[in-house]
């Protein structure tokens, strides 16, 4: 989608700025703008590359912020009943890195083109609770304060910089789509498996899986969300792992594969598969990838 454009359909302190975002817009700009205007509750997704169009569906989230908890309205074009549709969040089946834009197809490929976002924001010169830890300690505040937006929107670009998750032409280290897997969601049962298989591999006293609330799963059923990159660090694929390249692990995080400069497709999956191989061998975890694949199997 090419379209751009932001326009602002009604901005008040009661009911917050709802404001509609043509899909072509760069998502970045819409985050800037957004900080600008004293709009909050994407401020933690800044430095995300990528469309607007782009973001609900795999339900973009960073640094405790999901935009499925700012969509309002997402209208698509339907390619198999060729018309024009508005979801609301309700029925978009968003979850963590999902939705339904990503799970449904026609003949191959996504189902719905995403023509427009519409968000709910809360009109504020301070940020939405800060959730994250690493985030809090970069601003030297405690988890759950506020800070004026332009901070926070700073502090997520130092964080994602550090994290090699920004963008830049000139350095391969950035050349990479993000974190290459989602963080494996495990019932507590597979999760004790996990630190008992870490454990003998690591030594008693060695490092643990980190281990997160994960929500629930359709059944209602508690869920743990473990640390994709520490599970391929732990694996033996450190940070560089692969280098000089054509494709190898960024080297200052293990989640993100990189393009070293010449890399074809093939190269950048025979990697992924050798990490993914390499985990489930070490840990009995198998990690799926967060992009979506075109012509190529893990
Ligand atoms: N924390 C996070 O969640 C992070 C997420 N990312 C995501 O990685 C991606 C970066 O990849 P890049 O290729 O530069 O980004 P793009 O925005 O160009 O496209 C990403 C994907 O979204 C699809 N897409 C784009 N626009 C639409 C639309 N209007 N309707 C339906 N599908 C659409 C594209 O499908 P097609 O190829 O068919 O056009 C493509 O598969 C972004 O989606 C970004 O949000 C990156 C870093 C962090
Ligand atoms: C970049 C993406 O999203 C990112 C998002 O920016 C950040 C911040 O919220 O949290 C997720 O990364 P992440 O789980 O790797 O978060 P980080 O804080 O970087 O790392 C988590 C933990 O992994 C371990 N870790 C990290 C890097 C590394 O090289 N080695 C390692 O062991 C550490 O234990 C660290 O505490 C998202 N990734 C997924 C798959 O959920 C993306 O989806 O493309």
């Amino acid at each position: 989608m090419r379209s751009e454009g932001i326009a602002v359909e009604s901005a008040d302190y009661c009911g917050g700025a709802f404001v509609r975002v043509q899909a072509g817009t760069p998502w970045d700009d819409f985050v800037a703008e957004a900080v600008r205007s004293g709009w909050a509750g994407i401020e933690a997704l800044s430095g995300i590359p990528g469309a607007v169009g782009a973001t609900p569906v795999q339900n973009v989230g960073a640094y405790g912020q999901e935009v499925s908890q700012t969509i309002a309205q997402v209208r698509v074009y339907d390619r198999e009943q060729q018309r024009i549709r508005t979801f609301f969040p309700v029925d978009c089946r968003f979850s963590y890195r999902h939705s339904l834009f990503k799970e449904t197809s026609h003949r191959g490929t996504g189902r719905y083109v995403v023509l427009e976002v519409a968000f709910q924001l809360e009109i504020a010169d301070l940020s939405r609770p800060i959730a994250y830890a690493d985030l809090a300690a970069g601003l030297g505040v405690e988890q759950g304060a506020r800070v004026p937006l332009a901070d926070a929107r700073e502090a997520v670009l130092e964080q994602r910089r550090r994290r090699g998750m920004v963008l830049d032409p000139a350095d391969h280290d950035t050349w990479s789509c993000g974190s290459f897997f989602t963080n494996p969601l495990l019932r507590p049962a597979e999760h004790d498996a996990l630190v008992a298989r870490a454990a003998a591999l690591l030594g008693p006293d060695g490092p643990v899986p980190p281990r997160f609330p994960g929500g629930t799963d359709d059944s209602g059923a508690e869920l743990v969300k473990t640390s994709a990159a520490w599970l391929i660090d732990k694996a033996g694929f450190g940070k560089g792992y692969g280098l000089p390249g054509p494709a190898a692990l960024s080297t200052k995080h293990t989640l993100a594969l990189t393009n070293r400069g010449h890399a074809t497709a093939a190269d950048v999956v025979a990697l992924a598969r050798e990490v993914r191989d390499g985990v489930q061998q070490a840990f009995g975890v198998t990690l799926v990838n967060e992009p979506v694949f075109v012509g190529h199997e893990l």
